[in-house]
């Protein structure tokens, strides 16, 4: 569903992304791990055709939509009109598919994007992301700012869409815990450069992935 061969990203004369090679197969949950600056959102940005190759090469073999990074909602908006936006491509106007999912977002669809909680927030931005019918969903940074129990919340959401629709997930975390249990593959991003790579259990298991993503060793 993704398949990305010796990406290379560059803002002006900085380079981002160099020489990335990375796929995801169709009904594949992946992770993409790394520090700040990495090049994480570079690539999220990429698959979503926001930023353009320097080289190398891209291919989507589906409908993709992007949680991006921050939410980035229209926070004048209210809930139900972001939600539209999102289905602004597909066509689909009908957000009741979205409701059934998290019900949540029925009650606040009269409220401001920009008043809700973080959590609330991110719901919304699940929930427009599922508005365009994806087949393969970008998640950039699923926990950032959330309550443990709140990630916890949204991560079975995506769990569960990917085991009943086959929906394909790269999941773009810092939280190594929460990537390694959702995805049973990774790659690990260090400068723009794609450094490790394998089951989330090995990777768990190596002493350096550990020591940098998950706090020490997991015994
Ligand atoms: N618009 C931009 N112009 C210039 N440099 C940029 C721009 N966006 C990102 N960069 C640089 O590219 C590199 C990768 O940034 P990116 O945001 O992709 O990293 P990231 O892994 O998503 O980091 P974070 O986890 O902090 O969000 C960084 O060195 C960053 O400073």
């Amino acid at each position: 569903m993704i398949d990305v061969k010796d990406l290379v990203v560059s803002y002006g004369t900085a380079t981002a992304l160099e020489h990335v090679t990375l796929t995801v197969g169709r009904g594949e949950l992946v992770a993409l791990l790394g520090p700040n600056g990495a090049g994480k959102s570079t690539l999220a940005n990429t698959l979503a055709g926001l930023l353009t190759p320097a080289s190398g090469t891209v291919s989507i073999g589906g409908r993709l939509a992007l949680i991006p990074e921050g939410r980035q909602l229209f926070p004048d908006l209210t809930v139900a009109d972001n939600l539209a936006l999102g289905g602004w491509r597909s066509g689909q106007r009908d957000p009741s598919p979205v409701y059934d999912l998290l019900p949540r977002l029925a009650e606040l669809a009269g409220r401001r994007a920009g008043v809700l909680s973080g959590g609330e927030q991110q719901m919304v931005a699940f929930g427009r992301a599922m508005m365009s019918r994806p087949e393969v969903l970008v998640v950039d940074e699923l926990s950032l700012g959330l309550a443990p129990n709140v990630t916890a919340d949204l991560a079975a959401h995506l769990a569960e869409l990917n085991r009943s629709q086959g929906l394909t997930v790269l999941l773009i975390e810092q939280n190594a815990r929460l990537a390694f249990e959702l995805c049973r593959r990774a790659y690990v991003l260090e400068s723009g450069r794609v450094v490790t790579e394998g089951d989330s259990a090995e990777l768990a298991g190596d002493p350096r992935v550990a020591s940098a993503y998950l706090g020490g060793a997991i015994t």
